[in-house]
């Protein structure tokens, strides 16, 4: 569960910073717009108030209005205003500014004596009746455009204002003659509308100023509900600290509860949840706000919680099948091994009993059976082959008295030593074996009757000579050899009876000798 927390962690914050990256890029690329547009306007508002400050008419409206500085500042609004709309200058000076709001697409133009009173202003048709634009007769001494101008020539402001009805951008420019500070020309620039131009997706954007106030958004509706108001002095830190994250980019900036005014209950921002991103554009000193539900993020992040979920449960899957398959591997070579030695164990238990059958215990030659079957393999080979093959029978004499007098074990040193002295006279080829107590035969291959016959006398010379010791005694014995020749198409069993006779022939003889069946036995 900690692993499917962390990468259900890991895959949030994946799309957490994808997304806050993409909302960062729009605000972006509308401040960028907006920026371009406001310039472009603002340059146009400018050349405008400049060619206004410049005006022989309005310089001169400007200086008659001055001389009864003194005089507007005991008069109430609607007196100054009367006044103003009687004078011969103003006419001229709201003609002026009228006919150039008719020409340019503008909110408003006017113009201010050197206290900040608005002196002049345009006028445009509504309901057939000529209505001022501007507040004429208004004191606009505290704005910052105004005071800027008297100081620098030329200011800015973006603002909205309970006198205000649209948030708007002021550009104004100063009036001088011989030096002297005449009061200042006004352009005033439709926010909204610039904002209008931008190309907003759903989501809200708007426009605040460096002082936090709204001055535009995508929703009129809200900009109106808070004209007037420094609204963004609680709601910014908020926002700054969100904007903060986002630039961290560690972390979704998730405004909630944000802290309006009661009055602005078109604000139901509390209710939301938004990704908020912002951007500056540094020259207008203006910060365009972006702000996007966190709907859609936390569908991603449902969604990314399910697939990470699905990815663990997946993998706890995969392991188990991965384990359980070499677990069944293991088990599996567990058995192979436990098979291999049986089968190991079985072939050494196999091969000492084979042989146990093949050979003699006692003087490790063929046993009498497997003589007896190699015997009849050769016979068939030498018939195929057309080859010879000798057949001795032999017997060692007396044995029974030796066994008798000696012992048995002393018969067996001499059954060994009868094994050895055959083993020493004849070749490897050829078959030897015990074929009963003291009973030895041996197959002499490629061999004919007479050499057999030379080595049967051989091995019969050998034990007549040998002395055998045991225990401190010397024993002497003799052997008896019966020899037959293999015939052609002569079988095993016709062969043994031929090499037998011969040998009871050798015996009848008197012992320790040698007979040859056919010569010696007719
Ligand atoms: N020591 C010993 N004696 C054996 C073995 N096998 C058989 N014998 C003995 O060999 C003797 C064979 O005696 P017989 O068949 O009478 O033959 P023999 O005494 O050799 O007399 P001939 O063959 O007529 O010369 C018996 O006493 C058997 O007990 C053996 O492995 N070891």
């Amino acid at each position: 569960m900690l692993v499917g927390g962390w990468a259900s962690h890991l895959l949030v914050e994946r799309f957490a910073a994808s997304e806050l990256t993409r909302q960062q890029n729009t605000v972006k690329r509308q401040a960028n717009i907006f920026a371009q547009l406001a310039e472009k306007e603002l340059l146009a508002a400018d050349k405008l108030a400049v060619a206004l400050s410049q005006d022989t008419a309005i310089i001169n409206h400007q200086r008659t209005m001055n001389e009864y500085a003194s005089r507007f500042a005991d008069m109430t609004f609607g007196e100054r205003k009367a006044f103003l709309e009687a004078n011969p200058t103003a006419a001229s000076a709201n003609d002026l500014v009228t006919r150039l709001l008719q020409n340019l697409d503008l909110m408003s133009l006017f113009v201010l004596d050197a206290s900040g009173n608005c002196i002049a202003t345009a006028y445009t048709q509504i309901d057939g009746e000529a209505q001022p634009v501007g507040c004429l007769g208004e004191n606009y001494q505290s704005r910052e455009y105004f005071s800027q101008a008297r100081l620098n020539g030329s200011g800015h402001q973006f603002a909205v204002g309970k006198r205000v009805p649209l948030p708007s951008l002021f550009f104004s420019y100063a009036s001088y003659a011989n030096g002297e500070f005449l009061g200042a020309a006004v352009v005033r620039l439709d926010a909204p509308n610039l904002l209008s131009q931008l190309p907003l997706s759903t989501t809200r954007t708007w426009i605040t100023d460096r002082n936090g106030m709204v001055i535009s958004s995508t929703t009129p509706s809200d900009v109106m509900q808070q004209l007037g108001a420094r609204l963004y002095a609680p709601v910014s830190e908020a926002i700054l600290e969100a904007t903060y994250r986002l630039d961290q980019h560690r972390q979704v900036a998730l405004v909630e509860d944000l802290h309006y005014p009661e009055d602005w209950d078109v604000w139901q921002l509390e209710s939301e949840r938004l990704f908020i991103a912002s951007a500056p554009i540094g020259q207008l000193e203006l910060t365009v706000w972006h702000s996007a539900s966190i709907a859609n993020f936390l569908q991603l992040y449902h969604r990314s919680g399910i697939l990470a979920l699905t990815v663990l449960v997946l993998g706890v899957l995969l392991i188990l099948i991965v384990e359980r398959v070499i677990d069944a591997h293991q088990r599996r070579m567990t058995h192979l091994r436990a098979l291999a030695d049986a089968h190991q164990s079985l072939e050494q238990v196999s091969s000492r009993l084979l042989n146990i059958a093949i050979s003699d215990n006692l003087t490790q030659l063929s046993s009498r059976v497997y003589f007896f079957q190699r015997l009849e393999e050769e016979i068939a080979r030498v018939h195929r082959e057309s080859e010879q093959l000798v057949l001795l029978q032999l017997d060692i004499d007396n044995f029974k008295i030796i066994n008798d007098t000696h012992g048995h074990p002393a018969g067996d040193e001499v059954i060994r030593t009868m094994a050895a002295i055959c083993r020493e006279q004849t070749r490897k080829a050829d078959l030897l074996g015990r074929v009963g107590g003291e009973e030895f035969a041996i197959g002499l291959i490629e061999c004919r009757i007479n050499t057999a016959q030379t080595i049967a006398q051989n091995i019969c010379d050998a034990c007549a000579n040998k002395a055998v010791e045991y225990e401190g005694k010397v024993l002497h014995f003799t052997c008896s050899i019966g020899l037959a020749e293999l015939q052609p198409k002569q079988n095993i069993g016709e062969l043994i009876r031929q090499a037998d006779k011969a040998l009871y022939v050798a015996k009848e003889a008197g012992r320790n000798c040698v007979r040859v069946s056919g010569v010696d036995t007719d």
